[in-house]
């Protein structure tokens, strides 16, 4: 009787087994392609640059390398580099300054809005965003001067290279070309260069939003930097990938004080200032923030490409429903994946102390944490009081905002599909996916104009080449710029469609 019983056990098991092992190869190997979709689109023109065309094109980037636009905080800039630049683009692009469908307006006295006058006036405008200030370099760490544009090996080296004065130059030249070409579009579009964005924006992008609000300006879709065409940063993942930011992460910045007791170092407190704060700023380093994994958009960028993981993965990305955890302590691992699952928590600025033999009575510390779309501001610093648990450790919110909302990406958006199909056209059939864009752009102060803000860089980026952003030797193949600048060429051409065709549906949408 009891062998009886162990036989069926067995044999329910095996039974389950088999089951378990049918669903994964039958969702795996019916996974609907979802990346390429058969649309019919008009073939923009004159996709190839011609020599004189690409030399002027990087000319063009090195020139706007070599103004030093670096924006140290929001009270310290090179505004003498930042009105330099404003009359290198005019010299370099006279066609865009003197189209008579073009009108050109500056707002904080550096950034620069154009309004490109489409001849449908039933189709709602569109935007592309660009910044035009960069983060400071400390020249004795680089290889080459990060201000000279010298071109080494293929790739022009330079401080703006990849963030952002490519996509910038990207896109003025995109149309300075196509104006040369007599183009003239259907659909109307803006293009804004901030000039603060990396100090917060609220000079540059920030004004003009308002501005264009106040105008009462309504926009189809919204295109600003971003994440880029991934190659060979997820392991697995067996071709370049195309991350579209359709939210973005929220942010929160805090100072964490501690006044303790100073004096002489020769009868120190039992506690210093440094010390408590030290342990303070430890435990939130020591203890992350959840794992949010499955709770957000991340889960769907994984869903997107699954078939293009390698075996066995593709079977562990099709079924995520089994493997969610597996994943996402493997997605934890390394510091790009960690930062799409989880609020990220990054101690940047830690100030005490001013000689040898004195005990300090202050110190404090700056934590930038950037928050995971299923979290809110309210609840991260619930959990960062939870975490320090010392009420000594003063807290006070330098800036906060909650995550950004996710812009549609169905079939039906039309600036999500003109942005897709033209990645899959420039990048040579690379698929796309939506994502969370783990940094933070100017294209948040346009919320109130848009449901649909993209994120994207069109650049591929291979791992050994993330540090680089805000980082050392930063640089841009010739190749890469060249893309860069089809890309701009082709997204304007395609974004005169009036609306999505119905696509051939081979397969279901899931
Ligand atoms: C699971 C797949 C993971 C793949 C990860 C790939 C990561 C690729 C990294 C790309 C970098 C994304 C950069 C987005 C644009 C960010 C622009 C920026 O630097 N903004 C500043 C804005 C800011 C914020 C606060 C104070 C001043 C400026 C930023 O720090 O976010
Ligand atoms: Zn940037
Ligand atoms: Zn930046």
């Amino acid at each position: 009787m009891a062998a009886l019983c162990g036989r069926a056990v067995v044999c329910s098991l095996a039974g389950l087994l088999v089951l378990f092992v049918s669903v994964l190869l039958i969702r795996t190997y019916t996974w609907p392609e979802r990346a390429v979709r058969q649309w019919h689109w008009k073939e923009p023109s004159g996709m190839e640059l011609m020599e004189e065309e690409k030399e002027q094109l990087i000319e063009a980037l090195k020139g706007a390398i070599r103004i030093p636009t670096v924006s140290f905080s929001e009270d310290k800039q090179n505004t003498t580099a930042l009105a330099e630049f404003g009359k290198y683009i005019e010299k370099v692009f006279p066609n865009v300054f003197s189209s008579k469908l073009i009108t050109h307006e500056v707002f904080g006295n550096y950034s620069h809005l154009f309004k490109v006058n489409g001849s449908d006036h039933t189709l709602q405008p569109y935007m592309l965003l660009a910044h035009l200030d960069v983060v400071p370099a400390t020249p004795e760490s680089w290889e080459v001067s990060p201000f000279s544009g010298v071109e080494q090996d293929g790739y022009i080296y330079g401080r703006g290279t990849l963030d952002d004065k490519s996509s910038l130059i990207g896109i003025l030249q995109a149309l300075e070309f196509l104006l040369k070409k007599g183009y003239k579009p259907c659909r109307s579009f803006y293009i804004g260069l901030g000039h603060d964005e990396e100090v917060f924006g609220h000079r540059g992008a920030k004004i003009m939003a308002e501005e264009l609000k106040n105008r009462k300006v309504k926009l189809a879709f919204l295109v600003d930097e971003g994440l880029p065409v991934i190659d060979g940063i997820i392991p697995g993942l067996n071709c370049p990938v195309a991350l579209i930011g359709i939210t973005e992460k929220g942010s929160l910045t805090l100072k964490l004080t501690v006044n303790g007791s100073p004096g002489h170092s020769s009868f120190p407190p039992l506690e210093s200032s440094i010390g408590i704060l030290s342990a303070a700023v430890s435990r939130l380093e020591q203890n992350p923030m959840p794992n949010k994994f499955g709770e957000g958009p991340e889960r769907a960028m994984f869903e997107h490409v699954a078939s293009k993981f390698v075996f066995p993965l593709n079977i562990v990305m099709a079924n995520l429903w089994a493997f969610s955890l597996v994943v996402s302590r493997f997605l934890a691992q390394s510091s790009s994946t960690n930062a799409m699952i989880r609020t990220t928590t990054a101690l940047t600025i830690f100030q005490s102390g001013i000689k040898s033999n004195v005990v300090p009575p202050t110190a404090t510390a700056t934590v930038n944490f950037r928050i995971h779309p299923a979290q809110t501001v309210k609840e991260v610093l619930d959990i960062v009081r939870k975490t320090i648990q010392d009420e000594r450790v003063e807290l006070s919110v330098m800036n906060s905002f909650d995550p950004l909302p996710v812009s549609s990406h169905d079939v039906e958006s039309v600036g999500y599909q003109i942005l897709q199909h033209t990645i899959h056209s420039v990048f040579s059939g690379a698929p796309s996916a939506p994502a969370v864009c783990i940094g933070n752009t100017d294209s948040r102060y346009f919320v109130p104009l848009t449901n649909n803000i993209y994120r994207f860089n069109p650049v591929i980026l291979k791992k050994e080449d993330l540090n680089r952003i805000h980082g050392l030797n930063e640089r841009i193949s010739k190749e890469a710029l060249e893309r860069l600048v089809q890309f701009y060429f082709q997204l304007i051409q395609n974004a005169d469609i009036d609306k999505i065709p119905i696509p051939h549906r081979a397969t279901h949408e899931l």
